[in-house]
């Protein structure tokens, strides 16, 4: 593993799409990790709900959705980087270059990356989107959600790289040439 690199960003600014345009950019050099997957199966498994329903977008995830949040932060109250660990641990990452976070939401989250790996290893990029953007993809303020620390923890926060993802297009080839060469990957 050379380098890892920290993905975040408000809902609908496009972590999940550029993470996963730029993992098949680097092809099998680089592999996704998402925090929020072993905090869906550890929740899933303590309630014995179904993991599928828990990992897909239905109504299923927002029914638990608050009661897990409330969870996930008590377990993380105790040690930080708990999930962040978990995930690393569950993802065969020594297989590949690059590790691609998808979705770092806390300030405990690159903390524990930087502890873990060093600072040399771990960058940290923040895609941000105009409102009207994140609109037109479909969000829409939630109170409750949107003005929580899960939501805001990094607003006030310093990144290695910032890029504006505005300019929808279908392959995502333009954004990912920016974003390769703002990384020096190659
Ligand atoms: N550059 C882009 N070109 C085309 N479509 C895009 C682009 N960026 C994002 N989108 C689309 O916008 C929607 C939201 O993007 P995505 O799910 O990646 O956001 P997110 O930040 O992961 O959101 P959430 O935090 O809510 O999971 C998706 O339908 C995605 O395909």
């Amino acid at each position: 593993m050379q380098k890892i690199i920290l993905i975040s960003g408000k809902r609908k600014c496009g972590k999940d799409f550029i993470s996963e345009r730029l993992q098949k950019r680097l092809a099998d050099r680089a592999l996704i990790v998402r925090i929020s997957e072993p905090i869906k199966r550890e929740w899933a498994r303590k309630l014995q709900l179904d993991i599928n329903a828990m990992l897909s977008d239905g109504p299923y995830k927002e029914q638990y959705r608050r009661d897990m949040i409330i969870w996930s932060d008590e377990v993380r109250r105790r040690d930080y980087g708990f999930f962040c660990r978990a995930a690393m641990q569950q993802a065969a990452v020594q297989n590949v270059d690059y590790v691609i976070v998808s979705d770092i939401r806390r300030k405990n989250d690159i903390r524990w990356f930087r502890e873990t790996y060093g600072p040399d290893m771990v960058e940290t990029l923040r895609l941000t989107s105009l409102p009207e953007t994140r609109k037109a993809r479909g969000w829409k303020f939630t109170a409750g959600v949107d003005d929580e620390p899960s939501e805001c923890d990094l607003d006030d926060s310093a990144f290695d790289f910032v890029l504006a993802n505005d300019r929808d297009e279908e392959s995502g080839e333009h954004i990912i040439d920016q974003l390769m060469a703002m990384l020096k990957l190659s």
